[in-house]
């Protein structure tokens, strides 16, 4: 990824951002000039178009983050082979020794095994830690790699249309379950209503520029048409 320029205002509760930085890949830059913030305890939405730059952001903000953040890529990224449990488990990998990883591949260790079946319960997983992730629903796997990023338990959760396969009512619990664990949260969504309603400050993309950057108390859901006209 092409990232050029520096982190800007360094007041305390700014947890990342972007000063006049060029965001791109390898010869394309999506960003050519931004400048933003993320401050600890933001709850943000963030909008605008397929190709927008949605993808771009969120993963500059990541590398920025580090171990402070968790992430629920756009593609799940999960393990198809293996099972629920184990794709889970991943989340943790690096918090445990080569041996206990090891150890956990061939027997789950009860204590994690039981860790995990509580979060994958709060995810209606029940009964289908077991079953191998590529015998899931699309549903279900994104519901796992939710579980794998909520497994990870740091502040900071990133998410790339997190609730994008799932139907609204669920969608709604998940935001809800990600909001309720994380101080922080910056999630892509392409539903203007959720993220009116779950989060408190959107930030609207459009041909490389933030062109809406407020709290979402002040938006209406007519404000945001302006994201999705097409030119
Ligand atoms: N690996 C890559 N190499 C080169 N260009 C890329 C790469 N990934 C994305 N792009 C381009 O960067 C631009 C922004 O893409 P990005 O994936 O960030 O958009 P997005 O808003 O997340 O889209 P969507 O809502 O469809 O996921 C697009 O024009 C895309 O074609």
């Amino acid at each position: 990824m092409l990232e050029t320029a520096s982190v800007g205002p360094s007041a305390a509760s700014v947890l990342a951002g972007f000063e006049h930085a060029r965001l791109g890949h390898d010869n394309r830059v999506v960003f050519p000039d931004l400048t933003l913030h993320i401050s600890q305890g933001d709850r943000i939405a963030l909008l605008g178009r397929s190709g927008v730059g949605k993808s771009t952001l969120l993963d500059a903000l990541r590398v920025r983050l580090g171990d402070q953040a968790a992430w629920c890529p756009q593609a799940n990224a999960l393990v198809p082979t293996l099972s629920a449990y184990h794709n889970i488990y991943m989340g943790r990998l690096a918090h445990y020794s080569r041996w206990q990883n090891l150890i956990n591949l061939l027997r789950p260790r009860p204590t994690c095994w039981q860790e995990i079946g509580e979060l994958a319960g709060t995810l209606g997983l029940d009964g289908l830690l077991r079953r191998q992730v590529d015998q899931l629903s699309g549903g279900q796997q994104q519901r796992v790699a939710i579980a794998r990023a909520l497994y990870q338990k740091r502040p900071v959760f990133i998410g790339d249309e997190p609730v994008a396969s799932v139907d609204p009512r669920q969608g709604v619990r998940l935001l809800e379950l990600i909001n309720a664990r994380h101080e922080t949260c910056v999630v892509a969504l392409h539903q203007r209503e959720l993220a009116l309603a779950h989060f408190d400050r959107i930030i609207g993309l459009d041909d490389g520029h933030v062109i809406i950057d407020a709290p979402a108390s002040e938006l209406s859901s007519h404000d945001l048409d302006v994201l999705y006209v097409t030119s």
